[in-house]
């Protein structure tokens, strides 16, 4: 089979996991793309894709497919066409966000072919917490466009089968998230409305000043990073005690996991 039509399906606050789906692209050198960027969109029309290949990429939230982008994914089913799952992870652990991308996919009829774990700078780093700041690195990005030529070869082998992807049924529980939400430094804040057209979810509103609904927050930190003038903060205790963990257990530098 040759590969000339490829479906780019993805949801990425702060970007990491777009970066890697576009190098995993431009190594399948694809004639034609198509964009799914189901970041903002809050109910991207039903697809039905039926010729060509998907990859689908996430962000791992405590090792799992983020809630947020379970409505969007699910407007998206297939013909069995072969497809590439991808899971940006902050350089803790991926766990079982992969297996259960899998399962949401080839319930919906997507031909899992491929898989691969990568990492993106944290979506809570700062630069006093600096974890995994700058992944996806160089490397990652030609390890990434590498494994979309691998992915080229296996399929115009016409080989089409499912590789065992790490992770565990039944997956481990969600973690509650609700009430957490960054905040404004009104004297940074230019009132440029970035951060409200940047979130996800659409509960960040400008006028006078910021308002942010603290309930329906995913804690992406998309509006954070997107900040030019630095003003919007993650800065709940809770959070803190994260970026403590994970500047002492996880600053060791991981290597992408690729399924082929
Ligand atoms: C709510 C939340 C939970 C997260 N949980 C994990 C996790 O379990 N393991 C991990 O290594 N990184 C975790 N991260 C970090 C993201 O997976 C990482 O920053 C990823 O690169 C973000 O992707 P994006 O840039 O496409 O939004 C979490 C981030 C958020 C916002």
């Amino acid at each position: 089979m040759k590969i000339n039509h490829v479906h780019l399906i993805y949801f990425s606050p702060t970007g990491t996991t777009r970066k890697v789906i576009d190098a995993i692209a431009a190594g399948m050198a694809a004639e034609k793309i198509s964009r799914y960027d189901l970041t903002l969109s809050q109910t991207p029309q039903e697809q039905f894709l039926s010729e060509g290949i998907a990859v689908i990429g996430i962000p791992v939230y405590a090792g799992r497919v983020p809630v947020g982008c379970l409505d969007r994914l699910a407007n998206f089913s297939a013909n069995q066409i072969p497809t590439i799952l991808v899971a940006l992870y902050g350089n803790r652990e991926f766990e079982d966000a992969l297996v259960e991308l899998q399962d949401i996919t080839s319930e919906k009829g997507f031909n899992v072919v491929a898989a691969g774990a990568f990492i993106g700078e944290h979506s809570y780093a700062t630069s006093s917490h600096p974890v995994a700041v700058g992944r996806p690195d160089a490397n990652d990005l030609s390890l990434a466009e590498s494994f979309g030529q691998q992915i080229v070869d296996k399929i115009e082998r016409d080989c089409f089968d499912t590789p065992v992807i790490d992770g565990n049924h039944p997956y481990r529980d969600r973690v509650a998230f609700g009430g957490i939400a960054p905040e404004t430094d009104a004297e940074k804040c230019t009132l440029c409305g970035t951060c409200a057209e940047v979130c996800p979810v659409g509960i960040v509103t400008v006028a006078d000043s910021v308002t942010t609904q603290a309930e329906p927050c995913i804690m992406c930190c998309a509006c954070v990073k997107a900040c030019k003038m630095g003003a919007r903060s993650l800065n709940h205790p809770m959070i803190e005690g994260i970026r403590e963990f994970l500047m002492k257990n996880c600053s060791t530098p991981k290597k992408p996991q690729i399924y082929l």
